[in-house]
């Protein structure tokens, strides 16, 4: 099948992660809601806000309507208010000026005459001076609204001052004007009774009135713009922190990773993500101004509809273009609600800084605003201000689409407009969008693979399209150079034979049409970094997880991979797939190179990869998954439909095609993973451990499957299920410590490695399982059957139980077999034998061996002590470089499941320790003769 390239590829791409990202919105309705609909709720408390607010003034004030107030008609002087909570003495006015009789006689006067109120003598503090009256009052607290100071200057002059005191007329934090209350009054007084003294006409009168101009009504309060900066940005925060966790998630859960080794472009992956969060902005936005609309708001009403809707969309924009670039910060989508929590938390803060005018003003130089303005909620706030200014009163015209674009000449105090926040918000999303790729590709993926901080300096970026520019590291790496593992002569001779006949082709640049896949001495080495909490590097030791690798996989052939856990078998294969970028070596796929950019992607369209743990949107069905990655993979849209229905049929999931492989059973996501492996017919198909979790039935099915998809392709799998290693492998490898350690058939490993054929001699047993003759009769046959394998073969019981005995014979006895058994089926009934069955050892077996001399190499490459683990689980602390002989057979009689120890462990000639034959041990008895090596 064709499968689509270039731009053709990148629009189907695009449209199939426009539709999953679809999807998943559709799927998790309530963060959508939230996303969409938050602003409602938001709307409505600011509209409780403004009400409230208008409610209060509307009944203390008459700012609103004051357009005839009554005349303010000799206003008396107020007695000052107790405070009973600071118990301070309490004083109507004080004054000054008393060495005089005149100005004392005025001030009587003042108090008697006061407006409906006289003011008793013990209510006014009198002083000589002005100076006096300060002295006493910096050390003497007291509440007094206001003091007048008088001087007699001549027989027609006396003059006065007027000092008031706002501070004791604040109330519940609130400041009160002092010149209506106190001012004025005491102002009136003071020149009536200086007036009357000086004509001297204690009656002479004059009425003084006060009114405010008529002005029309104000708003006193806009709630929009005092809570609007912080509500608006709480909106944009759900969609915030939902665009941090979307992207996290799908890096966490490799499921970008999945994609990539598809063919995915990462222009389609980040076009895809901008598009549909634009598209959620753009209603997100549009609905906040409707809804700001139904709640009557002037802001809303009074202002273009274009202006108000362009300043919510590209604030919002601006945030989705701050929470891509965040989201590479971020490695768990569980941290993503507190990175929201702390931008808002900032957004706030810097808000209300906003509000009081920094940095906005003439006061402030422009790099205040400058860096200021990089940070969205600031821009918002502002844009709010400025919005909000234009609708103060119903006569503000508001701000109209045209009207904008500059500050007015003579307006001194502008340094930004609407239309300034506009280009700011617009450069800035751009900017975070900027950021946003090239931080991705800066930094490490979830394979630690990382591009170079500079990578876009270099020309093959812009050339070679989906490459790899590939820099291995963590924050802090530790990468040693690479050691010469081309120097180490495997052990194995089939491994030796392998490796040179791969070398040999390599060097001579011999083309093998039948080769598949050729793996020339691949090392990798993961840098020895741990990472403690967030920023601190706690320096280890390189990690040599590939030591040299140089393996072919014939067309048309099922590789099987076997290897204990941490032998290397998924970095082999995450370096073939180009998720892991290798430190030596290389491998073709096909021919293509896994170090070379073009390679790769050719690579990936050949390959088909089932990872070892299932990388899947729980949101998305089965037959989601495998559209959206037929069209990564580039199959013809018109096949799409029928391949995937072929390929569901093929792993048993069209019954479960539709149902969200979140409520998917283990085995039922591991064949969905097969299925996506299996899409556009790749050469070469990877599985890692694809029947894990699968019941017997359905792993048979599987391996039908895989039987089937052998045909035409290369095949490389592995497992831990030696069971299915033996039944669909045409060749097996087996890795341990980053080494390939042998390699062959099923056949040729089990001959070559097994301890040789498996016994079991069963005696007859009745009805209640006991055996059918008296217990020491069933041990004189048991001792007379072991006796017979012992003088015949030379062999022990590798197990024992009243009803079997099974015994291990080595290969090397197998000319002997035959006349053995024919002489163990004549004496059968004298030895009380029920049946007799001979077998080869199982391929466990030979994993287990081999998984034994790699550790008994560690630890004589140690120098230390190894632990040798026995086939009953028991396991025995042995020290490097020496042999076990001579163990006295009386421990039989004391243990009589365990006969003792037999462990034969020395090195060869080459120096190579090997273990020639041991039996089931329990301890090590302490008269146990060690014998070190170099006293043999
Ligand atoms: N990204 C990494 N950074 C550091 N070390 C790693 C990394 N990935 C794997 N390793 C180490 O490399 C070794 C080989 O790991 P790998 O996953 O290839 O083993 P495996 O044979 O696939 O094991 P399993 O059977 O458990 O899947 C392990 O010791 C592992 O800890």
């Amino acid at each position: 099948m064709e499968l689509q390239r270039g731009f053709p590829l990148l629009g189907q791409q695009y449209k199939a992660l426009l539709y999953k990202n679809m999807l998943l919105s559709w799927r998790n309705k309530h963060s959508t809601f939230l996303q969409l609909f938050s602003s409602l709720f938001f709307m409505f408390l600011i509209f409780c806000i403004q009400e409230a607010i208008k409610s209060r003034y509307a009944s203390s004030s008459s700012f609103e309507t004051n357009t005839d107030p009554e005349p303010l008609v000799a206003p008396p002087i107020p007695a000052c208010e107790e405070k009973f909570y600071t118990k301070l003495p309490c004083f109507d006015f004080v004054w000054s000026g008393n060495e005089s009789a005149r100005i004392r006689e005025i001030v009587r006067r003042i108090r008697e005459n006061n407006p409906g109120r006289p003011i008793p003598a013990e209510k006014v503090k009198e002083f000589r001076t002005p100076n006096e009256t300060d002295d006493w009052l910096a050390i003497n607290p007291m509440h007094c609204p206001g003091a007048l100071h008088f001087v007699d200057r001549n027989a027609t002059v006396i003059s006065y001052g007027l000092q008031t005191n706002s501070t004791p007329n604040a109330r519940r934090g609130n400041y009160e004007d002092p010149t209506f209350k106190f001012q004025i009054p005491l102002q009136l007084a003071a020149e009536r009774e200086i007036a009357r003294s000086l004509i001297g006409d204690a009656s002479f009168s004059w009425v003084v009135s006060l009114k405010e101009f008529a002005h029309p009504a104000l708003e006193i309060f806009s709630a929009v713009q005092s809570a609007g900066p912080t509500f608006f940005l709480a909106i944009a925060m759900f969609s915030f922190v939902f665009q941090i966790s979307a992207l996290t998630t799908e890096k966490e859960l490799k499921l970008r990773q999945a994609m990539t080794m598809m063919g995915l472009y990462d222009t389609a992956y980040w076009l895809s993500w901008f598009t549909w969060e634009g598209m959620m902005t753009l209603l997100s936005s549009l609905l906040t101004v409707l809804f700001g609309m139904m709640f009557q708001f002037d802001f809303f009403l009074h202002n273009s509809f274009a202006a108000v809707f362009l300043l919510f969309f590209l604030f919002q924009l601006n945030m989705t273009g701050f929470a891509f670039m965040l989201s590479n910060f971020v490695s768990k989508s569980s941290s993503s609600t507190t990175v929201g929590f702390f931008t808002f938390i900032i957004g706030f803060l810097t808000q209300l800084v906003t509000t009081f005018g920094f940095p906005y003003s003439q006061d402030y130089s422009s790099t205040y605003r400058t860096v200021w303005s990089f940070f969205p909620p600031n821009l918002l706030a502002k844009g709010l201000n400025l919005l909000s200014d234009a609708t103060a009163t119903p006569q503000d015209p508001g701000v109209s689409w045209n009207g904008r674009t500059r500050c007015a000449p003579n307006d001194t105090e502008c340094v930004i407009t609407i239309n300034d926040i506009y280009i700011w918000l617009v450069a800035t999303s751009c900017l975070w969008f900027i950021l946003t790729i090239y931080f991705d590709n800066i930094f490490p993926n979830s394979s630690g693979v990382r591009k170079s901080v500079l990578y876009f300096l270099s020309p093959g970026y812009w050339t070679a399209k989906g490459g790899n520019n590939w820099k291995e590291g963590t924050i802090c790496s530790c990468v040693s150079s690479v050691p010469q593992w081309e120097s180490i002569v495997p052990d194995d001779e089939d491994v030796q034979e392998e490796e040179s006949r791969v070398k040999q082709q390599a060097t001579e640049g011999i083309v093998d049409s039948s080769i598949a896949v050729q793996i020339r001495g691949l090392v990798k080495i993961y840098a020895g970094t741990t990472k403690i909490g967030c920023c601190k590097c706690k320096k280890t030791s390189p990690y040599h997880a590939l030591k040299g690798v140089w393996l072919n996989f014939p067309k048309d052939q099922l590789f099987c991979l076997l290897g204990p856990n941490g032998a290397g078998k998924t970095t082999a294969i995450n370096c073939l797939t180009g998720i892991t970028p290798v430190t030596g070596g290389d491998a073709l796929i096909y021919g293509h190179s896994i170090r070379s950019s073009t390679g790769m992607s050719n690579i990936r369209r050949m390959i088909g990869v089932c990872p070892q743990f299932d990388v899947l949107w729980d949101a998305l069905s089965g037959q989601e998954h495998l559209y959206l990655f037929a069209s990564i993979k580039g199959l013809p849209p018109a096949s799409i439909k029928s391949v995937v229905q072929k390929l569901l049929a093929e792993v048993r999931l069209s019954e479960a095609a539709k149902v969200r492989s979140g409520s998917y059973s283990g085995g039922m996501k591991r064949r969905l993973s097969v299925a996506i492996a299996l899409i556009g017919e790749p050469k070469l198909l990877i599985l890692d451990e694809p029947t894990t979790g699968m019941d017997p039935i359905t792993r048979r099915h599987v391996w039908d499957v895989i039987e089937e998809a052998k045909k035409g392709r290369a095949i490389i799998l592995t497992t831990h299920s030696m069971e299915e290693a033996d039944i669909l492998s045409d060749r097996i490898g087996i890795m341990a410590k980053g080494k390939l350690r042998c390699i062959g058939t099923s056949i040729r490993l089990k001959s070559r490695f097994g301890t040789g054929f498996i016994a079991n001699i069963s005696f007859a047993v009745d009805v209640s399982g006991t055996p059918n003759r008296e217990d020491t009769s069933s041990t004189v046959q048991h001792t007379a059957v072991k006796e017979f394998f012992k003088s015949h073969l030379d062999v022990l019981p590798k197990e024992e139980s009243k009803s079997f005995l099974t015994f291990v014979i080595p290969h090397e006895k197998e000319k002997l077999l035959k006349d053995f058994f024919t002489e163990l089926q004549e004496r059968e009934k004298e030895f009380g034998i029920a049946d007799i069955q001979l077998g080869l050892t199982t391929l466990e077996e030979v994993f287990l061996n081999i998984a034994k001399r790699t550790e008994l190499e560690s630890a004589a490459a140690e120098g230390t002590f190894a632990t040798l683990v026995l086939n009953s689980g028991v396991s025995v602390q042995v020290p490097v470089g020496v042999r076990f002989v001579g163990i006295p057979g009386t421990e039989s009689t004391e243990n009589p499941r365990g006969i003792m120890v037999e462990v034969y462990w020395q090195q060869d000639d080459s120096g190579t320790l090997c273990i020639s034959g041991y039996s089931e041990e329990i301890t090590i008895p302490p008269h146990v003769q060690l014998e070190t090596a170099s006293t043999r």
